[in-house]
């Protein structure tokens, strides 16, 4: 792990950015949108019209924020649009690199370089911050779009429907204050909060992560005892937010992570719920398990520093999911 400091690439342990024993998740930096005409989204910049083959995305297999981004893009209809680069699912003093040496790790298909933070340094010489993904690239401008996937996802939820034809819409306009305090909930406690739970370097610091975390994971599990989707009858992008923590659970956050209060297989409705998002069409295909098992334990030293990657559960994610019983009348 690393950040880049005025353009120099400066290494960092987990340990190090978990100060005080609890790890904090830095601000996201590019936050500009992809808009149907290239006027300036809700922050940042103008000029990012929705055009084909003109952005691209670098996504980790392994991570669950830019897995959302995967997902989107394959619901979407945008595979032929925006075109990805996977990079390999070991995360080291060097950062995510570019490198193909791995089962679907692709290398960079733009440009042949060899780090991901090459990428950020093309769009800034002199950049500073973190070196994360999902990166939203702009082929046109040679700069970075966004790396924000909360953003990316409503990005593509809309941008580019006059061009694909889809309209399927994952934000609607009616349920997006009903939402947002869902999504705060989940991102705090359950998405991030798997991360703060294991990249805790005290007990207080774990404890304050853990007991939300699985206080969460009851309050959804009656929840989806209820109700089909999040939302109700219709399935929206807080779920596929809150899909991408349930999916990577069972294999990864319950033991390297320690949150092994309860797996998911443990909780009827949110495992089958997961089995019905897993199951949806396109959806199978941006879960990749052995960069999930991969990086996180080979990449987190601190945490496990021997790099054994262990053999871990096999739930049947292709299992009958009975959901339907929940479909509105
Ligand atoms: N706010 C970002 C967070 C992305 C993020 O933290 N990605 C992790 C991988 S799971 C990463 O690239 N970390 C590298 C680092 O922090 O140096 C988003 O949701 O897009």
């Amino acid at each position: 792990m690393g950040h880049l400091d005025k353009g120099e690439w400066k290494k960092q342990s987990i340990a190090e950015r978990s100060k005080g024993g609890a790890f904090k998740r830095s601000s996201t930096q590019y936050r500009n949108w992809i808009t149907a005409d290239g006027s300036a989204g809700p922050s940042g910049e103008g000029g990012f019209e929705a055009e084909a083959d003109r952005y691209h995305l670098y996504v980790s297999y392994a991570c669950p924020w830019a897995h959302r981004a995967l997902i989107l893009r394959a619901l979407k209809g945008l595979t032929d649009l925006i075109g990805v680069s996977v990079v390999h699912p070991d995360m080291l003093e060097e950062g995510w690199t570019l490198s193909d040496a791995y089962d679907d790790a692709t290398g960079d298909r733009l440009y042949g370089l060899d780090y991901l933070r090459e990428v950020y340094l093309k769009a800034d010489p002199v950049a500073s911050g973190h070196v994360t993904v999902p990166v939203l690239w702009d082929r046109k401008g040679e700069t970075i779009v966004s790396n924000e996937s909360a953003e990316i996802i409503r990005m593509f939820n809309s941008a580019f429907d006059g061009l694909t034809g889809n309209r399927d819409d994952y934000w609607p306009e009616a349920l997006r204050d009903a939402i947002e305090p869902v999504n705060a909930r989940i991102y705090d406690t359950v998405n991030n909060g798997v991360y703060k739970a294991g990249f805790a370097t005290t007990q207080e610091a774990y404890d304050k992560a853990v007991h939300p975390l699985f206080d969460s994971l009851d309050w959804l599990e009656e929840r989806l005892g209820r109700n089909r989707y999040l939302m109700g009858d219709r399935i929206t992008e807080a779920d596929w937010r809150l899909f991408t923590t349930l999916v990577r659970f069972d294999k990864v956050y319950h033991g390297h992570f320690k949150c092994n209060r309860r797996r998911i297989v443990d909780y009827p409705n949110l495992w089958a719920y997961t089995r019905e998002l897993y199951q949806w069409p396109g959806v199978a295909g941006t879960v990749h398990f052995g960069h999930i098992e991969r990086h996180y334990h080979y990449s987190h030293e601190s945490v496990n520093p021997y790099r054994i990657v262990p053999i871990g559960p096999q739930p049947d994610f292709d299992a009958p999911h009975g959901r339907e019983r929940l479909a509105a009348a």
